[in-house]
């Protein structure tokens, strides 16, 4: 899948000093980053809208969609594809899936994975609140 977003963003980077009478993405990025943000936030409604009423084939066109318009953002952005796999993997590495960071002190499971068991306890993550001291 990264492939394909990865190439979807080259072809994104170079729509962009295209024609806006023509070219969609172009015309994207003409009007900027806010109509960029409303056109990925509606595509993400719409996902959530066919997944809801169980239209799987409607979940898989706006979920492309969906990409398209965050691989628009993301160039807006000046964000990379590798930018966010490398965020991803980060989080693999600390938690052994590629999720949010908890906000919480992490509870590490009661019976650790192989995985987790091999790695050394993790001291603090990163975004944790910091206790008052009393
Ligand atoms: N991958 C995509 C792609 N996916 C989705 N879309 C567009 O995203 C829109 C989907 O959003 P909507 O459902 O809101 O459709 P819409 O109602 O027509 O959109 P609006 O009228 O609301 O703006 C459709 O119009 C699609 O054409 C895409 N438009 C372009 N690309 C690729 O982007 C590159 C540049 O293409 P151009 O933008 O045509 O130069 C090419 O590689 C294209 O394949």
């Amino acid at each position: 899948m990264s492939d394909s977003l990865e190439r979807l963003y080259l072809a994104v980077l170079a729509a962009r000093d295209l024609d806006p009478a023509t070219s969609r993405t172009a015309r994207l990025f003409q009007r900027g980053p806010s109509k960029m943000a409303k056109k990925l936030a509606e595509e993400a409604i719409e996902v959530v809208i066919d997944a809801v009423n169980g239209d799987s084939e409607a979940v898989i066109r706006e979920s492309a969609d969906l990409l398209y318009n965050l691989t628009v953002l993301w160039a807006s952005a000046g964000v990379r594809p590798e930018d966010v796999w490398r965020e991803m993997a980060r989080r693999e590495d600390m938690l052994g899936i590629a999720e949010k960071l908890p906000k919480s002190p992490m509870k590490l499971p009661k019976v650790a994975s192989p995985r987790v068991a091999a790695r050394r306890p993790i001291a603090a993550l990163e975004g944790r609140v910091a206790r008052k001291r009393h």
